[in-house]
């Protein structure tokens, strides 16, 4: 579907507003689309979005709206048909394939539903690899990747493989994973579409505790509970932005997932890592 007559609002030039200091993330007349002629869908149809720095962002509406196409829009994992993506103030839709590659290493942190983690892999090597692949030396990486499994609840998991771990704590390892390169924005789709309410509960803390320290995330997820944690909600219908509303109040958490989430947090303390 696609709104008929819809004005595209690409800019041209300079970054969007003028400025580099703007929204950490922006979408501007983003729009993709997939087939062709007759079975030409718009996934994605015209989204305009600023994310501002620190927001936590859930991404809601119904199956098949467009919501997982937008993430990887906004992760450069997809390129749109047309519009733009400005990250950190850097337009990056029409970067090369390895310019985009090292972007979405350094900038972009993915959690996905089904972990993704390498299962030959042990959770402080799949936490490390993404901080290799970007330069950082053995052992610093080794180190950052087992402070951030400590800070998940995982030190005395590092060893195991994802087999051997729960739904709950591949989901951490994931999170650890893509914080390990202290990333301009964390995407997470679905988050916690495998998981059972405490593991939830484990990953909405971590979220709350990141939403603290500063982190921008945005989450798509079909979970009111789990959108109510956010800062702000926004809902597609056949790819559009259909609603775009605030939450008050501070860092959020659902009831059970428990206290002790201060800007102080350790996980927070380990945001701010360089090589
Ligand atoms: N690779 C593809 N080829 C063709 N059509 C696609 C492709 N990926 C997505 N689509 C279509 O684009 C639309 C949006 O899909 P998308 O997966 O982004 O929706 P969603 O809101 O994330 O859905 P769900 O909540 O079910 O995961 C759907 O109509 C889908 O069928």
């Amino acid at each position: 579907m696609r709104r008929a007559g819809k004005e595209r609002t690409a800019s041209r030039g300079g970054p969007p507003g003028g400025a580099v200091a703007g929204p950490v993330l922006r979408a501007v007349g983003l729009s993709r689309a997939y087939g062709e002629d007759a079975s030409l869908v718009w996934a994605v149809d015209g989204v305009d979005l600023d994310i501002p720095a620190g927001q936590t962002l859930a991404v809601t509406g119904p199956s098949g709206c467009g919501k997982s196409t937008l993430l990887q829009l906004l992760g450069g994992l997809d390129r749109p048909s047309e519009g733009e993506v400005w990250l950190g103030g850097r337009r990056v839709d029409g970067l090369g394939e390895r310019a985009l590659a090292r972007l979405r290493r350094r900038s972009v942190g993915f959690v996905f539903q089904a972990y993704h983690l390498m299962d030959e892999l042990t959770a402080v090597e799949n936490v490390e690899l993404p901080a290799l692949l970007a330069g950082s030396a053995p052992r610093t990486a080794r180190r950052r990747a087992a402070g951030l499994l400590d800070q998940v609840g995982l030190a005395a998991r590092a060893r195991h493989r994802p087999a051997e771990l729960s739904g709950g704590q591949r989901q951490r390892v994931a999170i650890a994973r893509a914080l390990v390169n202290s990333p301009l924005v964390v995407l997470a789709d679905e988050p916690t579409g495998n998981l059972d309410s405490a593991a939830t509960h484990d990953v909405l803390r971590l979220f709350a505790e990141l939403r603290s320290a500063g982190q921008t995330l945005v989450m798509v997820t079909h979970d009111e509970r789990v959108a109510a944690t956010a800062d702000r909600v926004v809902s597609l219908r056949d790819g559009t932005l259909a609603d775009d509303i605030r939450l008050d109040g501070g860092p959020r958490l659902p009831e059970g997932a428990g206290a002790d989430h201060g800007a102080a947090s350790p996980l927070g303390a380990l945001l701010d890592w360089e090589d």
